[in-house]
């Protein structure tokens, strides 16, 4: 097969010729076994390593995922990108690397549906796979949403970026949060004030992490779209990837209307996370990409209802 695409040449050496001109050697004798029930598990050798290990499992693994959203489109696939991990005990040498991708597989068999529920279930089994009381996954991901310009209705796609983790401990349960960035347009309202005509403006970049309550529930209430509406609503306008010109100039006019600093936008969106029942703590920054200065511009306001007041 792959011949087929090959052109027939009698100028080269063969490949196995070029390998060995380029330093490739014939095998050595092998003594060690093949055969895995032979094999040395040194990664389950039982002995006093010193410390027990926080944190111990691979990251930066990409996988396609499938999301559901409460806006267009319902269904999507993406691109998730994991972290997964356990502790390991000071008597045991390390973890068992494979089984985190051999469940990962074990779930996309019929496509891996990333939702809380699943994770969670996720989570737990992947402890019991690794014989450990606890795991961690974590999932970022692109995830798309329609946007329309606001004049002409045109639609086009724009995405933030999303992440849940889940903590399981067989002693003290799950440990959900979720997050998302998005993208916002700000106006200076310093610039505004002070000039005669016009005012600088900014793509701001607003993260927000969320510790959700025990009672949750992702079927009833999509937590990205909240969050993106948490951004997105307070800032001087949204950003579209298709704006013609009636909806530039209501972009445009949108925009000086509502000014905002970073320190606006951190405070107004730390208010609307506030409000929101389904959420016990944030944690919201904004990153200001300045058009005036090569530097961005920056704010965070941590916040957790169960331990601090407003006032
Ligand atoms: N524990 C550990 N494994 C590593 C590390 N780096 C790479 N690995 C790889 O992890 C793989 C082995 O995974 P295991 O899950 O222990 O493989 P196994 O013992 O055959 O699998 P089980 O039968 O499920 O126990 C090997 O390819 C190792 O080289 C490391 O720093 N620590």
């Amino acid at each position: 097969m792959h011949n087929t695409y090959k052109q027939q040449s009698t100028s080269l050496p063969t490949k196995e010729e070029r390998h060995k001109l380029f330093g490739s050697v014939d095998p050595g004798p092998k003594y060690k076994p093949t055969d895995k029930s032979e094999m040395p598990d040194l990664q389950n050798s039982k002995q006093d390593f010193l410390f027990s290990i926080d944190v111990v499992g691979i990251n930066n693994v990409k996988h396609p995922i499938k999301v559901n959203s409460s806006l267009t489109p319902h269904e999507q696939t993406t691109i998730g990108t994991f972290t997964f991990s356990s502790s390991v005990a000071r008597g045991s040498k390390g973890t068992n690397m494979s089984r985190f991708t051999e469940q990962l597989t074990k779930y996309s068999e019929n496509g891996f549906t990333v939702d809380m529920e699943t994770l969670k279930e996720f989570t737990q089994e992947l402890a019991g796979r690794l014989k450990q009381n606890d795991a961690f996954v974590q999932v970022e991901f692109p995830w798309f949403f329609e946007r329309k310009g606001p004049s002409s209705e045109l639609a086009g796609m724009n995405h933030a970026d999303a992440y849940i983790t889940v903590s399981y401990s067989a002693d003290t349960g799950f440990d959900i949060e979720a997050g998302l960035t998005g993208k916002i347009t700000t106006l200076c309202p310093c610039s505004k004030e002070i000039s005669e005509y016009s005012a600088h403006n900014q793509r701001g970049n607003v993260s927000m992490s969320v510790e959700l309550s025990d009672d949750f529930d992702e079927t009833t209430m999509d937590w990205k779209e909240a969050l993106l509406e948490a951004a997105e609503s307070n800032a001087s306008a949204r950003i579209h990837p298709v704006l013609k010109r009636p909806d530039e100039k209501m972009v445009t006019e949108q925009a000086y209307e509502n000014p905002r600093f970073v320190e606006d936008m951190v405070r107004l969106v730390a208010a609307d996370l506030y409000e929101y029942t389904f959420v016990e703590a944030f944690e919201v920054s904004c990153q200001n990409e300045e058009s005036i200065h090569l530097h961005d511009a920056i704010a965070t306001i941590s916040f957790d209802k169960r331990i601090d007041e407003l006032g």
